[in-house]
């Protein structure tokens, strides 16, 4: 099975990282969005047959890699944590992989998404994987706590061996139309973390308009971001595609600017192998295929990766397994 389903525009090895640049507010008070104009364009995602049938194995396998697989639940443990890694390394059943003719692909999630403090045993559990540790810092899930505090978190992330960092920023500044502020602390954030890269989790839910999620958008990006995340999972209300409308226009429009290409991650609430293939299709269509690598997007998702195990040994057997076959953590 081919999984060329993405074109080599930019390869991870190519891809420039976000330098940051001064916030420009001009730019930010320009930024208007219509949330009707967006409900209609999100409402013919997938329907244009994006993906064909007979590409839909490959695209689901495609997906598996641009997952971030997460537990951020109050009562996770080490253990859990570990099972979640195990799977990391093992994404699907051997007699499925078998099936599919694809051994020889490396098919293995983007990262593995926790609270800092299993940073360390993730990091252990997925050592010589070549999978990373991505860690929920800044006091996730509502990023109110003194910044110094936040930065230390980050700065333990760090020194715990996360290589992604995914930020909350405060939902009061842009609420307040505090751009300054924002940016201000996203570039400290963005400099606490080093080398590793930064996603900037908005809590889209919370933003109220649809022009405040993409001036938040923006300023998270003039200050350095390396991902734009809608969510934490915790909202009442958490990815869709009206807000992940707005927010890859302005990826786009940012590119078009500075020559940059931010990645994308919807995360909270994306669960099954459909909604998965919907945000692809918005991907492909928006931004163009070769966005659909994991430096460019990824799924914030706890439970998609066991519905698209379902799908694929539905496609290859007309069959469900039973839940007991495929045990998540
Ligand atoms: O960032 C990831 C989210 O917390 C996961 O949300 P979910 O459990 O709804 O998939």
């Amino acid at each position: 099975m081919s999984l060329k389903i993405v074109d080599s525009k930019t390869t991870e090895h190519a891809h420039r990282r976000n330098p940051g640049f001064p916030l420009d507010l001009d730019w930010v008070g320009r930024v208007r969005m219509n949330r009707s104009a967006l409900e209609r364009r999100a409402g013919t995602i997938g329907a244009r047959r994006t993906v064909k049938k007979d590409y839909q194995l490959a695209w689901l396998l495609k997906a598996i890699t641009l997952i971030d697989l997460t537990t951020l639940n109050a009562d996770d443990t080490a253990g859990r944590v570990e099972r979640l890694c195990s799977k990391a390394r093992h994404p699907l059943r051997r007699d499925i992989i078998e099936k599919l003719g694809v051994e020889n692909l490396r098919i293995l999630p983007g990262a593995v998404c926790v609270y800092h403090t299993f940073v360390k045993t993730a990091v252990a559990a997925l050592e010589g994987s070549g999978i990373p540790v991505a860690a929920v810092s800044t006091a996730f899930p509502h990023g109110l706590a003194p910044v110094e505090t936040k930065l230390k978190e980050i700065e333990a992330s760090v020194k715990d061996g996360a290589k992604e960092i995914d930020i909350v920023i405060e939902r009061g500044m842009v609420l307040r139309g505090d751009w300054q502020a924002l940016y201000d602390q996203v570039k400290a954030f963005r400099k606490a973390c080093g080398d590793a890269h930064i996603k900037t989790i908005l809590g889209t839910g919370e933003l109220a308009t649809q022009t405040n999620i993409a001036k938040a958008s923006l300023v998270c990006m003039l200050a350095g971001a390396d991902f734009i995340k809608t969510s934490t999972g915790k909202e009442k209300v958490n990815a869709n595609l009206v807000t992940s409308l707005t927010m890859i226009r302005m990826i786009r429009w940012f590119a078009e600017e500075t020559g940059i290409e931010i990645g994308y991650k919807p995360a909270g609430g994306i669960a099954t192998a459909g909604d998965a293939l919907k945000y692809m299709a918005l991907i492909k269509e928006e931004l163009g295929t070769h966005w659909l690598q994991p430096h460019l997007f990824r799924f914030g998702a706890s439970s998609l990766l066991t519905d698209i195990e379902r799908q694929l040994e539905h496609g290859l057997t007309g069959h469900y397994a039973a839940d007991y076959r495929q045990p998540m953590v």
